[in-house]
C-alpha cells in the first residue's frame, strides 16, 4: 500500500490544485514550502503527514483533501506536570482582524507581519477571498500579503465563514466608502449571550449608513452626502464600536472626533496602523480620537500588530496553576498592570525585564518569569472594566488562579450574560465554583484538580481555562471539540508541549 497511497493523494492534490487554478508556486508559498516540495509530494515522493495533508486542503478549499480534517479537533491532556523553560507571545487576534478588515481602506498592497494563524483570522480571510481580495502568506508563512481588488465582489461574499465570527461587523466601516448597497449577515463568534450591534449603528449612521436587519443578514444602505457634523459620541466604551468608526472616519474628508472611545490595544494597534495609511489620529490611548481622514488611500504599507495581552495571561494562568517556573517572553505590560497588580496582592512571585518596543515600534513589551506562588484570595472581587482596566477577556483565567489560592474570590464578569456560568464547568476537575447569579461566581480554594472528560464550552477563555485546569490534574483529561480555543490560539497545545505540557491532539474521521 505504501508508495501506492502516496502516489493517490499526491494526485488528489495535484488536481484539486489544478481545479483551483493555482500554480505549485502558489500552493507551496500559501503552505510556506518550496515549489520542489510541493513538486514531490504530487509525484508521491514525499512522506506527506496528516497534518500537512490538513493544510493542502485547507489552502486548496478541497473536500477530497481536507478528509481527515473535517472532523472536529479534540485534546488528550496528561496532568500534573510541571512547565519549564520559556515561550514567546503571538500577535492578538483582535487586533489581526482589526487590520484585516482595514485594509479594505487601502488600494494599496497591504503587508501584515506575524499575523497569528488562528481560525479568527482564516474566515476574515475566507470572506475577503470570497469578495475578490488577493491575500497570501509570504516570507515562510510568517506575514500575510493583502492586495484588494479594483471592484469588490459583495455578492459572492462567504456567508457561511462570516456568520461564524462577529470581526465581519467590521466590514461595515470601509465598506460605506466603497459601496452605497451592500449586505452583510449578522455576526457570530462566541456563545456569549447577546452581543448588542446598536452601538455601530449608532456610530455609523453619522456616515449615512443605514441597516435594516432582516433574516440573519444586514442590508447596508448609504447616503454618501451624510457626515458627521459633531463629535460622535459612542454609546458604548467597546473596541469593535471604536474601530468601526475609526475606519469610517479614516476616509472620511474631514476631521471627526470619536468620544467615549476604546483606548484598549486592538484599537491602539488599529491607530498606528491607520497612520501608516496616511490618516493621521490625535488621542491614542485615551477616550477622545481626533481622525484627519483621507478620502483615497493607496499606498504599499508594512505593519506589525503587538503581542497578545490575552495570550500572555493565559500562559502565565497556565504557570500558576501547574505552580511552574516559567518565563513569559514578548508580553505587553501595559495591557496586563492590573492583572499583575492584582496577581501582586495575591502573592504572585514574578520578575520583569526592562521594557522594549513591540515591532510596531509603540507597544511596551516586557519578558516575564512567573515562579511558583502560594497564593491567597483577593479582597476586592476581580471584576473587569473598558481599557485601562482589568481586560475583559482576563477575567475567566481569574477563575482557576482563584481555584489554587486560599481562601474565597467572588469573581463578576457583569460584562457578558453567559460567561460567568461556563466557570462553573471547573467544578468537574475539582473546583469549587458556586454561581451566585449568571454574572457572579464564588470560588472556594484550594483545589484539588482531578482529570476529567468533557466538550468544549462554547466560549473561548473559559475553554482555555479548562485546558490549563486539565494540565493541573494528575491523570489523563479530554477536551472535545476544541474549535473555539483554535479560533484565538495557534498552535496551543504544540506550544504549551513545548515548554513540558503533555497534550496530544487527536481528531475524529
Ligand atoms: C474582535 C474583538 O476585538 N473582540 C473583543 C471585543 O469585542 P466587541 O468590541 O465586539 O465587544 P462587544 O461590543 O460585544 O462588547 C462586549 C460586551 O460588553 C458590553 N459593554 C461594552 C463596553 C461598555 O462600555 N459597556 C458595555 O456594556 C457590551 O454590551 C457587550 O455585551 O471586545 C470585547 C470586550 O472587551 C472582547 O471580549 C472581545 O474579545
Ligand atoms: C470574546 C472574545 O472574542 P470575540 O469577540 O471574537 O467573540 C474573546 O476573544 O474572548
Amino acid at each position: 500500500m505504501g508508495d501506492d497511497y502516496l502516489v493517490r493523494i499526491g494526485r488528489l492534490i495535484r488536481d484539486a490544485r489544478q481545479h483551483r487554478g493555482w500554480t505549485q508556486t502558489h500552493l507551496a508559498e500559501a503552505l510556506g514550502t518550496s515549489q520542489s516540495a510541493v513538486n514531490r509530494i504530487e509525484r508521491g515522493n514525499q512522506n506527506i503527514s496528516l497534518e500537512m495533508i490538513a493544510r493542502i486542503g485547507e489552502a486548496l478549499d478541497s473536500e477530497i483533501v481536507s478528509l481527515g480534517y473535517s472532523g472536529p479537533m479534540h485534546l488528550r491532556v496528561v496532568g500534573g506536570r510541571r512547565l519549564s523553560g520559556s515561550i514567546d507571545v503571538k500577535t492578538s487576534k483582535n487586533a489581526c482582524v482589526a487590520l484585516l478588515c482595514a485594509t479594505l481602506l487601502n488600494s494599496g498592497r497591504t503587508t501584515l507581519r506575524r499575523v497569528a494563524r488562528i481560525e479568527e483570522v482564516y474566515r476574515i480571510l475566507e470572506v475577503l477571498g470570497s469578495i475578490g481580495v488577493r491575500a497570501r502568506w509570504v516570507n515562510g508563512g510568517g506575514d500575510l500579503e493583502i492586495v484588494p481588488p479594483a471592484r469588490l465582489d459583495l455578492d459572492s461574499m462567504d456567508m457561511e465563514a462570516a456568520r461564524r465570527t462577529r470581526s465581519v461587523i467590521m466590514f461595515l466601516g470601509p465598506l460605506l466608502h466603497r459601496e452605497e448597497r451592500f449586505r452583510i449577515p449578522y455576526a457570530g463568534g462566541c456563545d456569549l449571550g447577546t452581543r448588542t450591534v446598536q452601538p455601530h449603528l449608532t456610530a455609523l449612521r453619522h456616515f449615512g449608513l443605514e441597516i435594516t436587519a432582516t433574516d440573519g443578514v444586514y442590508h447596508a444602505e448609504v447616503e454618501s452626502e451624510v457626515r458627521p457634523g459633531r463629535p460622535i459620541v459612542l454609546t458604548e466604551r467597546g473596541d469593535t464600536v471604536t474601530e468601526n468608526a475609526l475606519l469610517a472616519a479614516a476616509r472620511h474628508d474631514g476631521v471627526t472626533v470619536i468620544r467615549n472611545a476604546s483606548s484598549n490595544y486592538m484599537v491602539q494597534d488599529l491607530c498606528f496602523f491607520l497612520e501608516q495609511l496616511g490618516v493621521r489620529v490625535e488621542g491614542v490611548g485615551t477616550t477622545t480620537l481626533t481622525v484627519h481622514g483621507v478620502p483615497h488611500i493607496d499606498r504599499d504599507v508594512d505593519y506589525a500588530p503587538s503581542e497578545d495581552p490575552v495570550e500572555a495571561m493565559s500562559l502565565l494562568a497556565a504557570a500558576l496553576v501547574t505552580e511552574s517556573e516559567l518565563t513569559i517572553r514578548r508580553v505587553p505590560v501595559e495591557f496586563l498592570e492590573i492583572e499583575l497588580a492584582v496577581l501582586e496582592e495575591m502573592g504572585l512571585d514574578h520578575e520583569r525585564s526592562p521594557e522594549y518596543p513591540a515591532d510596531n515600534g509603540r507597544t511596551r513589551l516586557t519578558d516575564l518569569t512567573v515562579y511558583p506562588s502560594k497564593l491567597k484570595a483577593p479582597i476586592d472581587k476581580i471584576h473587569p472594566m473598558p481599557f485601562p482596566g482589568l481586560n475583559i477577556d482576563n477575567v475567566p483565567f481569574f477563575a482557576a488562579i482563584a481555584a489554587t489560592a486560599q481562601g474565597s474570590t467572588l469573581i463578576h464578569d457583569w460584562v457578558y450574560d453567559n460567561r460567568a456560568i461556563y466557570l462553573t464547568d471547573l467544578t468537574r476537575l475539582g473546583a469549587d465554583v458556586k454561581l451566585l447569579d449568571p454574572h457572579r461566581v464564588l470560588v472556594e480554594g484550594p483545589v484539588r484538580w482531578r482529570a476529567g472528560e468533557m466538550m468544549c464550552p462554547p466560549a473561548l477563555r473559559p475553554a482555555v481555562v479548562i485546558l490549563l485546569a486539565m494540565m493541573a490534574a494528575d491523570g489523563t483529561s479530554v477536551l472535545r471539540n476544541v474549535y473555539v480555543i483554535n479560533r484565538g490560539y495557534e498552535e496551543l497545545a504544540e506550544r504549551l508541549n513545548s515548554i513540558g505540557a503533555q497534550i496530544e491532539i487527536f481528531r475524529d474521521i
